[in-house]
């Protein structure tokens, strides 16, 4: 079967929602991220698509995380006034212009030789926010001279050598990221067969750019062998407070998958929740991110920010997890295979469906506002029997 891109050339979706007759960019023929991920995966070498695209083990997290969305059922409502649907929202005091924020993902030039630099781009033009992976292949101070003084959030893993975290974190405050992102769901890294089947190693000149100066900057052994030796895996709750106590951003906990650990971070002062799977990356048959967030939003109740990401591929998976109690979403997956299709337009085509989507979904749901999504939009059988 040819599995081109849907030629409909002529249908545009920009940020309002508009359907114009202008074929503007090639990036238009793309209607949905399942199409861009299937052009990415014809454009990209086997090894680097593979490393994108896997889960850990036999991928049923990686699935669930899909899947679960589906079986979620929303209701419809009718006449309601949706002349004036906004996806407007705020974080930490910025404004932005859609929920849906840009996962840390590492390695982004093997995608596009522009890599971090275009998603960045894509982010600012688009009103929202990219959070940088410690394992960039362009560095926080690239990124940083390139934003206009607001280069997003960064992602931090922390390393045995506290000294190595400890300087990363002071250079990124002193670059004016906007907030730490602690990832704590990779004390080691997920056994990805196929990376190992691949050999997975960073292509000819690349690195990670961020380690130079000390001469971690390649993985001349793997990547599992890396993490091994850099990431440490003796990390716990005591060690937020420590993170804390070395800078004045947020700090937000990345990895967080029930409800015990969601009070943990609560406890230990995080000052916002992103519950993850890592993509189905990590523990395989964990269970999708959408399941576990009603629990979690429970113990947050809103004291904090509350983000999801996993498994988001269309605008109705956003409305849901914002429906189950998260401020925003962070996608991963939809952004590389944007990215690869055509650097920063490719990312911008993929907010701009998604937030379309969103958009025309909250309509149907009588939605004006992101603040206005209840749980009341989701179906649930034995509510509506009773009435
Ligand atoms: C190729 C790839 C690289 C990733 N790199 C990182 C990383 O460097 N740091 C991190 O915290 N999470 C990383 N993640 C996890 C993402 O931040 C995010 O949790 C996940 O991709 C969300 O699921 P989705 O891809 O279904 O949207 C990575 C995910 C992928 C697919
Ligand atoms: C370089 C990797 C450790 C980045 C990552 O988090 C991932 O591949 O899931």
């Amino acid at each position: 079967m040819n599995s081109a891109p849907a030629k409909i050339i002529n249908t545009t979706i920009d940020k309002s929602n508009q359907f114009t007759n202008k074929a503007t960019n090639p990036m238009d023929a793309f209607v949905t991220v399942a199409e861009m991920k299937e052009e990415a995966r014809k454009k990209l070498p086997k090894m680097v698509y593979d490393y994108y695209a896997s889960g850990s083990n036999d991928q049923s997290t990686l699935a669930e995380n899909e899947n679960a969305f589906t079986r979620i059922k929303l209701v419809p409502r009718s006449l309601v006034n949706v002349s004036k649907v906004s996806t407007k929202t705020k974080i930490y005091g910025q404004d932005l212009s859609t929920p849906i924020m840009i996962a840390p993902w590492a390695m982004q030039r093997m995608a596009h030789p522009n890599g971090e630099l275009d998603t960045l781009e894509a982010a600012k033009e688009f009103g929202t926010i990219m959070t940088l992976s410690s394992l960039s292949t362009t560095s926080v101070e690239d990124v940083s001279k390139h934003s206009n003084g607001n280069p997003g959030w960064f992602q931090l893993y922390v390393f045995k050598d506290r000294k190595v975290s400890e300087d990363l974190v002071k250079r990124v405050e002193k670059l004016g990221y906007k907030a730490l992102v602690v990832t704590v769901d990779t004390p080691f890294l997920g056994k990805r067969d196929a990376d190992y089947k691949n050999q997975f190693k960073l292509p000819n000149g690349l690195f990670l750019k961020n380690f130079e100066h000390l001469l971690l900057s390649n993985l001349e052994g793997g990547l599992n062998q890396y993490m091994a030796t850099m990431i440490d895996p003796g990390l716990t709750w005591k060690d937020l407070e420590w993170l804390r106590s070395i800078t004045t951003l947020p700090v937000l906990v990345k990895g967080v998958m029930c409800p015990q650990d969601a009070a943990e971070a609560l406890k230990h002062g995080a000052d916002g929740i992103i519950v993850s799977n890592h993509g189905g990356r990590q523990l395989d048959t964990s269970p999708s991110t959408i399941e576990v967030l009603p629990a979690i939003s429970k113990v947050v109740q809103g004291k904090i920010p509350l983000i999801l990401d996993g498994g988001i591929r269309r605008g109705t998976d956003i409305l849901k997890a914002l429906a189950f109690g998260a401020n925003a979403v962070l996608i991963g997956r939809p952004v590389i295979w944007g990215l690869s299709c055509g650097g920063k337009d490719g990312v911008l085509r993929v907010l701009n469906l998604l937030n379309s989507e969103l958009q025309l979904s909250m309509a149907f749901t009588g939605m004006n506002s992101i603040h206005e999504i209840t749980e009341n939009i989701i179906w649930d059988q034995n509510k509506y029997i009773k009435l």
